[in-house]
């Protein structure tokens, strides 16, 4: 249920613009990747062509390759719904259905893929994904009520179970926690550390703290300013971008002197 990523020489078009320019880079299984830069550095751009969510946008385009275990998300012929069944996303702000109950949300792509599952199969998907996503506990005993009912973070935890329910590989976090509370936003990085043993997971994040406290790996994007492609600047062991970073720019960022 995780596996390996692989990106070569990605450029990331929106039209004729070049939005992020010439990534390559490998993502280990069961590991947490942070992506951190400056606003508008294509963070969120890159982290969108790693389950073809970027061609959803009319003109947007990708060169190069992105491997799941070897084998190419953009090879012809690959179904990109397919593809975002592998690879999971989980959203900036919370976004369950919300006058579908907490239980029809957990089962929302697992219907939406059309698999027909008996209802004792369903229960125990349920109560497994929302265990997984740590809100078992909290929403037992009102699985019928609607997912509006739940706090931010309990919505968030909602979209995790959502996402994990139809056993994806990877799962992809765009500033999963921006909108959340501090109590909330441990409550979700607590999770990412448990769901790291059976998922490949990336997350963007603009907080300097979240990247170290929950990932292995961090990648350092950069714009040279407005108009020009977001750069990959520097990858490495989480530890080594912050304490001591080879780049300049890396470290003057991860210092908090710009961005
Ligand atoms: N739908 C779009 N159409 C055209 N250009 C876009 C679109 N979405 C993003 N861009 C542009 O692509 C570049 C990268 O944007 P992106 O949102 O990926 O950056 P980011 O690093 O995630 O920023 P932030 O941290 O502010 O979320 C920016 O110049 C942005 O204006």
């Amino acid at each position: 249920m995780s596996k390996r990523i692989e990106v070569e020489d990605l450029n990331v078009y929106y039209s004729k613009f070049l939005a992020v320019e010439d990534v390559s880079l490998a993502i280990e299984p069961r590991s947490v990747t942070a992506f951190i830069g400056p606003s508008g550095c294509g963070k969120s751009t890159f982290l969108r062509t790693l389950n073809r969510m970027h061609e959803t946008i009319p003109g947007a385009r990708v060169e190069g390759k992105v491997l799941l275990n070897d084998e190419d998300l953009y090879a012809p012929g690959v179904d990109p719904v397919l593809v975002r069944r592998e690879v999971g996303m989980v959203f900036q702000r919370p976004n369950p259905f919300p006058t579908m109950s907490i239980r029809d949300n957990v089962l929302a792509g697992v219907k939406l893929n059309n698999k027909r599952i008996s209802k004792t199969d369903a229960d125990d998907l349920v109560e497994k994904s929302l265990r997984g996503a740590n809100l078992w506990n909290e929403v037992k005993d009102r699985l019928e009520k609607p997912g509006a009912g739940l706090s931010g973070g309990q919505q968030q935890r909602l979209c995790i179970a959502r996402a994990i329910a139809v056993s994806p590989e990877v799962l992809l976090m765009d500033e999963p926690c921006s909108a959340l509370d501090p109590i909330s936003t441990l409550a979700i990085e607590d999770l990412i550390a448990e769901l790291k043993q059976d998922y490949t997971i990336v997350i963007v994040t603009h907080n300097m703290q979240q990247a170290s406290r929950v990932s292995d790996k961090t990648a350092f994007f950069n714009i040279a300013g407005t108009g020009k492609p977001g750069k990959l600047i520097e990858y490495n062991d989480t530890a080594t971008i912050f304490g001591a970073p080879t780049v300049q720019a890396t470290e003057d960022y991860v210092s908090g002197r710009f961005g």
